[in-house]
């Protein structure tokens, strides 16, 4: 079961580093991998057993915070409301952006990262939606379509397959400028 014990912080070279993409079938091992992730963003956003393990709460993670230098990304993202479905609830392997829009789009109150024990103030600008192919934890490849949240979310965990860190995004002169055709997130 992972902790955050287990998730590197900003420092630790695996999250500067370009991680290699996984062949099939997965070995026992990454199979074990892409279960305990998913298991660690469901643990993470439960009331009480973020609170008996000390988890900080995610609806992503990506194999190289666990010095896994390997191109999986977990997504967890709940539905609107507490009975909800998960509005996306995937292990995605290889994945890739094929295709994105023009418009780009922020989050209101910006980024946060499990592997970043600070806040860092600053629009994180993005594209707002992007079509991504991506294999599943069989083999099977897919390609889809990603607009809003979700497609935040996904360039915020690929970008950890790349060594890129949200705050590279983040205007260093002006954290909070923005051009007047960027979309923003509430
Ligand atoms: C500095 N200001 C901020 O962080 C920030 C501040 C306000 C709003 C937002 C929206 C912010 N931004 C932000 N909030 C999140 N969460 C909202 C709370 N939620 C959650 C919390 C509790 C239970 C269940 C859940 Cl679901 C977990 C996810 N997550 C991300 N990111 C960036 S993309 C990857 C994703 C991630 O998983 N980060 C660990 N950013």
């Amino acid at each position: 079961m992972l902790t955050m014990e287990n998730i590197v912080r900003e420092g630790h070279p695996a999250l500067r580093e370009i991680a290699e993409p996984l062949s099939f079938p997965l070995s026992e091992e990454d199979l074990t991998l892409a279960n305990e992730m998913m298991e660690f963003l469901e643990n993470s956003q439960d009331p009480e057993i973020s609170e008996e393990m000390g988890l900080r709460a995610g609806v992503g993670l990506a194999a190289p915070q666990l010095a896994v230098k390997k191109r999986m990304i977990a997504l967890l993202i709940p539905g609107e409301y507490e009975d909800d479905p998960p509005e996306l609830q995937e292990v995605m392997v290889n994945p890739r952006i094929v295709s994105h829009s023009v418009e780009d789009i922020c989050l209101k109150d910006g980024e946060g990262c499990l592997s970043v024990d600070r806040d860092v103030p600053g629009y994180v600008v993005r594209h707002s939606r992007i079509t991504l192919s991506y294999q599943d934890v069989t083999g099977k490849t897919f390609k889809k379509r990603f607009k809003g949240y979700p497609a935040i979310v996904l360039q915020h965990e690929i970008d950890h397959l790349n060594g890129v860190m949200f705050y590279d995004h983040i205007n260093q002169e002006s954290p909070m400028a923005l051009d007047e055709d960027v979309k923003i997130l509430g």
